[in-house]
């Protein structure tokens, strides 16, 4: 059975750089109507976020996942085949996806879902997930820099570390190691590192992953196999930001060590203003200028509805 709708099934512009799906032309990517997961499979899933619908894994993520492993078993098959035509038994290198987006839209929930459905393959076991926030500058720097309210700006993070790390990872090299960002410390944790070590696929999940910079020569994106940009509408992004910043209060925001343990005493109100002045001076400001810019850069942009659904698929030619 075909994987993808034939093109007179498909809501496509022949002309577009895109084939464009929306929910009933994706789903009818699945091999059977069937879930090919087990019940513990899905438990361990809605372990990733409890609000993600079972009918959303079957009908977007599983097909997604499925098209994703034919670019990988297609490159793999290319390394080996390169490996003997070059005569050179170079390092495997990794199959690396980037997935870019806004605060809020999504990113980690997905990457969090595909690095899991994409491990259930025997072909590519190993599936790493690496966050761009590890690669933010440490509070203490951003304060001499005086960019605190600019977390997440380009300017935010250390690109070289970033790009040396991915640059290591494609490269094949063995046990490298990544910096580890907190939400609860607000801040990079110095005593923390994440050991990366020749996954088969690395996942780098960042809202800064697609952009690139006139005076760079290479960036992030130019070690990508594969990437997908999370795309909603502004005033629905705004509220998942609202509603995510109103569970940390009566959550996270609750311990001491938490950077906004100061915000845990909020009002409902004061709660909903506050999480809207951080939204509209820094998250919007960022996503406007600097992450939206990125969409088109994607392999594959996945738009969502006001309730997270997937409402349409378009994948790049
Ligand atoms: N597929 C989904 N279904 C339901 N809720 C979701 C889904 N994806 C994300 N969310 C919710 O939206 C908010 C933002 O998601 P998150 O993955 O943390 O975003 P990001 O990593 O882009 O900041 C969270 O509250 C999360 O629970
Ligand atoms: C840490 C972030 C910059 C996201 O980083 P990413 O992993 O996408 O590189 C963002 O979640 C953030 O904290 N922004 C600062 C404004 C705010 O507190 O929402």
């Amino acid at each position: 059975m075909a994987l993808l709708c034939l093109e007179s099934e498909c809501t496509m512009n022949t002309y577009s750089p895109y084939y464009t799906f929306d929910r009933k032309d994706w789903k009818a990517a699945q091999e059977d109507s069937k879930l090919p997961l087990t019940e513990e499979e899905f438990e361990r899933l809605k372990g990733l976020n409890e609000k993600i619908s079972l009918r959303e894994v079957r009908d977007i993520y599983l097909p997604l996942t499925r098209l994703i492993h034919l670019y990988v078993s297609a490159f793999q098959q290319l390394q080996e085949k390169m490996n003997t035509f070059t005569g050179i038994r170079a390092p495997k290198s990794p199959y690396i996806i980037g997935i870019a987006g806004s605060v809020a839209v999504g990113k980690s929930t997905t990457a969090r879902l595909l690095q899991t459905l994409l491990s259930r393959w025997q072909e590519h076991p190993r599936v790493d997930l690496v966050t761009t926030d590890g690669f933010l500058y440490p509070n203490r720097v951003l304060e001499e820099k005086g960019i605190m309210n600019k977390k997440g700006f380009p300017e935010s993070y250390d690109i070289k570390k970033l790009m040396q790390f991915i640059s290591s990872v494609k490269s094949g090299q063995p046990a490298l190691k990544a910096p580890v960002y907190s939400h609860l410390a607000y801040d990079i944790l110095a005593d923390e590192e994440q050991l990366i070590d020749q996954p088969d696929i690395l996942i780098l999940e960042g809202i800064n992953v697609l952009q690139v910079n006139t005076e760079a020569p290479v960036f992030i994106s130019d070690f990508f196999d594969f990437s997908i940009y999370i795309d909603a509408e502004e005033q629905d992004i705004r509220s998942w930001y609202i509603e995510r910043y109103q569970l940390l209060r009566d959550t996270a925001f609750q311990d001491p060590r938490s950077y906004f343990h100061k915000f845990a005493s909020l009002s409902e109100e004061e709660a909903v203003q506050n999480a809207s002045e951080i939204w509209r001076s820094i998250n919007l400001k960022n996503l406007m200028e600097n992450i939206l810019p990125t969409k088109a850069r994607a392999k594959l942009i996945l738009k969502k509805g006001p309730d997270h659904q997937i409402q349409q698929v378009l994948l790049r030619k």
